[in-house]
């Protein structure tokens, strides 16, 4: 069974637009779950411009599945993340200025500072996963440090799959055949969405979990404006 863990930053970056506690991340994890996600993801980002880490630190006694954190591990979110001790850490090579991300690791020339940081992670029993784009190498460096798992960036089989592109999916397949094969777990994310998540999953063997999150909260506002709308409509009768 793959997993679905629902990226909350985009219900932060919609409550930050105006000041105050609408609407309420912490609810709308709440409420996620209720409604059966198996996950919540947050990605913290150093200028906080959607979670904020004191949202990480509040969603902790509240995110009763699979609470996962991602983010690039520099200090201050090292510390956050031992702090909370989520179920995962999804370690993602994000510049500050970065718009969201756009590349996975390097896991051969960074092979010193990733192993350090996921012996850390790991040392407190928090799981850990690397984000990397679908290539065998970066894979099996992710095995060398010692990652419990992978996230495979699908930005580029998003985009691909949107163009009618169905061979895109290739490398992906590739890519979670070597770590099944090397005993790492499998997860992804990054665009994925209700048009390709049926593809993705059947190509991807082993895929444990999926953290979605711009797609998924954009189709929800889709899916309910309608309903909404007619909510507002009878009020003003
Ligand atoms: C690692 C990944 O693909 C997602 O976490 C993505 O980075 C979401 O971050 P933003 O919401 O800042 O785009
Ligand atoms: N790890 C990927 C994630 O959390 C969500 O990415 P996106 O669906 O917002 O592109």
């Amino acid at each position: 069974m793959t997993k679905l863990s629902v990226n909350i930053n985009k219900i932060a970056t919609l409550r930050n637009s105006r000041g105050g506690n609408t609407p309420n991340v912490v609810q709308f994890a709440k409420d996620v779950q209720r409604f059966g996600a198996q996950g919540v993801t947050v990605h913290p980002r150093p200028d906080e411009r959607h979670i904020r880490y004191q949202d990480t630190r509040d969603l902790k006694s509240e995110v009763y599945t699979e609470f996962n954190v991602e983010g690039n591990p520099v200090k201050s979110f090292m510390d956050l993340v031992l702090e909370v001790k989520p179920t995962q850490v999804t370690l993602v090579p994000d510049a500050v200025d970065a718009l969201t991300s756009n590349a996975g690791w390097d896991t051969i020339k960074n092979k010193a500072f990733l192993t350090e940081v996921i012996t850390e992670f790991k040392s407190h029993g928090i799981r850990t996963s690397i984000f990397v784009d679908p290539v065998l190498e970066m894979i099996e460096g992710a095995k060398i440090i010692g990652a419990d798992r992978v996230e495979l960036y699908t930005e580029s089989f998003a985009h691909q799959y949107s163009l009618g592109n169905e061979k895109a999916i290739k490398p992906f397949t590739k890519a979670a055949e070597l770590s099944n094969e090397l005993g790492i777990g499998v997860n992804a994310g990054h665009d994925l969405s209700l048009d390709n998540i049926k593809f993705f999953k059947e190509n991807i063997p082993g895929l444990l979990e999926v953290s979605i999150g711009h797609a998924l909260i954009s189709e929800s506002l889709y899916l309910g404006i309608e309903n909404v709308v007619q909510m507002y409509l009878q009020r003003l009768k």
